[in-house]
C-alpha cells in the first residue's frame, strides 16, 4: 500500500521546490501541473475539449497557455470553463499514477488540493507557505505573469490561511535548508506511524 501525501500551497509558495525534496528522499512524485502540460501539449487529451469551447486558444495543435492568458484577462470567469474540462482528464492521469508507482510513501503535487476536495483521497496533506510579500515577488520574478494575472489566480485560491489549517502539516519555505529538515522531520513521522501501524 502507497501512503499517499497530498502537498499544496498557493500559486509562487514553493510546492515544486518542496516536491524535488521530497523526491530527494526517495518517494515518487505526482505533479498536477506537469499533468496539464501533457494534456495541453500537442495529441494531450486536453486540445480537442479545449478546441471547441476556445478555438482562439489553439495554436500548433496545442493549447497557448499565452492565449488561455489573453482570454482570462477579458473573462476572468472562463478559468471556471476551462477547469471543469481540464480536472476531469487530470484525475484520470492521477489515478493512472497511482495504479503503477512501486514507493512507499507518494507526494501529490496538488495547487487545488483542498478546493477540489482531492485531500479526502490522501492519508495526509501538506501547506507549503511563506509570508505574501516574498509570495508575489517570487512570482512576479519568474516574468511569466503579470500583477494582474497574479491577482487572478490568487483570488480564484483558497487563502492561504485556511490551508494551512487545514494542512495535517505545514512546511514554512523561507530557506532551502529549512523546507529540507521539516521534509525530512515529516517523513521520519510517517515512517514511524507506518511501522508502528
Ligand atoms: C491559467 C493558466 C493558463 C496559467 O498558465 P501558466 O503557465 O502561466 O501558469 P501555471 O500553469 O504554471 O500555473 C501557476 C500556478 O497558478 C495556479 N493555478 C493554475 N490554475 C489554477 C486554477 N484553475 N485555479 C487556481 N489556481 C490555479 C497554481 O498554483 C499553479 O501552480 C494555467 O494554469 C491553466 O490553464 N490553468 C487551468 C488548469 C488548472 O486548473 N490547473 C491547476 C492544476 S490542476
Ligand atoms: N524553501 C525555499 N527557499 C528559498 N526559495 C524557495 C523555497 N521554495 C521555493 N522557493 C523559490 O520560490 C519560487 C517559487 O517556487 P516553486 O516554483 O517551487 O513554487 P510553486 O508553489 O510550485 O509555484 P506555482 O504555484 O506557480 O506552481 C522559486 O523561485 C523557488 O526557487
Amino acid at each position: 500500500m502507497t501512503f499517499k501525501l497530498g502537498l499544496t500551497g498557493s500559486i509562487g509558495m514553493g510546492k515544486s521546490t518542496t516536491a524535488k525534496l521530497f523526491a530527494e528522499e526517495g518517494c515518487d512524485i505526482w505533479d498536477a501541473d506537469a499533468a496539464v502540460h501533457r494534456l495541453y501539449a500537442k495529441g494531450g487529451g486536453a486540445v480537442e475539449p479545449m478546441a471547441r469551447l476556445f478555438p482562439t486558444a489553439i495554436e500548433d495543435g496545442a493549447v497557448s497557455r499565452d492565449k488561455l492568458k489573453t482570454i482570462l484577462k477579458s473573462k476572468p470567469d472562463a478559468l471556471k470553463d476551462i477547469e471543469r474540462i481540464v480536472h476531469p482528464l487530470v484525475a484520470q492521469d492521477r489515478a493512472d499514477f497511482l495504479e503503477h508507482t512501486q514507493s512507499e510513501i507518494c507526494v501529490f503535487d496538488i495547487p487545488l488540493l483542498f478546493e477540489t476536495g482531492s485531500d479526502k483521497t490522501m492519508d495526509a496533506t501538506i501547506c507549503v507557505s511563506v509570508g505574501p510579500s516574498i509570495q508575489k515577488a517570487r512570482v512576479l520574478e519568474r516574468g511569466t505573469m503579470t500583477e494582474e494575472q497574479f491577482n487572478v489566480i490568487l483570488t480564484s485560491q483558497m487563502p492561504d490561511s485556511e490551508k494551512r489549517q487545514r494542512a495535517d502539516f505545514v512546511i514554512i519555505t523561507d530557506t532551502l535548508e529549512h523546507a529540507k529538515a521539516q521534509v525530512q522531520d515529516i517523513l521520519r513521522q510517517i515512517r514511524t506511524s507506518l511501522t508502528h501501524a
